[in-house]
């Protein structure tokens, strides 16, 4: 019998057809749920703070995004080497409430691209960084702000830190206060002559002396990081994740995640190019 008949007319097909398109779209949603459960618990075991904590995520970056400007801007290159460039230059790159918030942002997408090797973090116009915006700092001055704000940015930086690809901080001009503490979330720092790391503020640096073009110091930053980003993703990314977990495990738990990860290179094409090529480390 056909279980949708309409005047003596069977839409039988029409019924099956909406069924299916149903369950399609109940199959997609559930994969985007699933998608979106698996990068929030990606992240979350990635970062130090959870509600548990007391971290209030929503509540302080619904409150940074009240302190706009600057922008935190990220070109992914094709040799696997990212850029991300900290650009609020009338502040000498400080961070402003949305930039923190961008920060976070482009550490996700970070974390999702595949391909990458390598990253390069520097300022726009020949300065790297003064820390947070003091014109935010002030309005955001009672300690339950400054906590959530402290654990927002330790969330990021840790998790920037934490991410498979060699980092390297481009210090060209002066790195202060979280511009320094930054510097720290990276693999490598890079200093043009004259440049400053400084984590006191009560001393005002000179001005840069190095003089360069900041392109020019872009491209020597990326020839230099290319003695460590060449090669295959899969080796560059894993020989990342052996030293986080050297730097961050007890010694026994480290050495369990070097014996998985290497069983993740072990006979793999690179492996057995090499195996072949037999190349020499003069
Ligand atoms: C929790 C916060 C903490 C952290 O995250 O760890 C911090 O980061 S607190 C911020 C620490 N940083 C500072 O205190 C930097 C203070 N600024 C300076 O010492 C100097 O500006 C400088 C960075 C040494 C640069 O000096 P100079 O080259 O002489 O430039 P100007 O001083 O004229 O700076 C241009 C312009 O930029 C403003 N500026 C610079 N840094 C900040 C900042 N962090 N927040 C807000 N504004 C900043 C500076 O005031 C100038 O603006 P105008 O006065 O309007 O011209």
């Amino acid at each position: 019998m056909c279980p949708n008949e309409v005047n003596s007319k069977c839409y039988w097909d029409d019924w099956e057809k909406h069924r299916a398109v149903r369950e399609m779209a109940l199959a997609l949603w559930k994969n985007l749920l699933q998608t979106a459960k698996k990068r929030i618990l990606q992240q979350r075991r990635l970062s130090l703070y959870n509600g548990a904590h007391g971290y209030e995520e929503e509540l302080i970056k619904k409150k940074l995004q009240q302190f706009s400007g600057g922008s935190i801007n990220l070109s992914k290159e094709d040799n696997g080497i990212g850029i991300l460039t900290l650009n609020n230059p009338k502040l000498m790159n400080a961070f402003t409430g949305t930039m923190m918030v961008e920060l976070q942002e482009r550490v996700t997408e970070l974390e999702n691209w595949k391909d990458g090797k390598g990253l390069i973090i520097h300022g726009a116009s020949n300065t790297f960084c003064s820390g947070s915006d003091l014109n935010a700092v002030k309005e955001l001055s009672n300690s339950q702000d400054g906590m959530n704000m402290c654990m927002f940015m330790q969330n990021t930086l840790t998790r920037l830190m934490r991410l498979p690809l060699i980092s390297v901080a481009l210090v060209q001009g002066k790195a202060f206060g979280g511009g320094a503490e930054l510097t720290t979330a990276c693999d490598f720092r890079l200093m043009t002559p004259g440049s400053e790391i400084r984590f006191v503020h009560k001393h005002m640096g000179l001005v840069p002396g190095w003089g360069g073009a900041a392109r020019a110091a872009l491209g020597h930053a990326r020839e230099w990081l290319s003695q460590y980003t060449d090669g295959p993703a899969a080796v560059i990314r894993a020989v990342k994740q052996v030293v986080t977990a050297g730097r961050e495990l007890p010694l026994e738990d480290a050495l369990r995640t070097e014996k998985d990860i290497f069983g993740t290179v072990w006979g793999g094409p690179a492996n057995l190019q090499a195996l072949v090529t037999r190349p020499k480390h003069k």
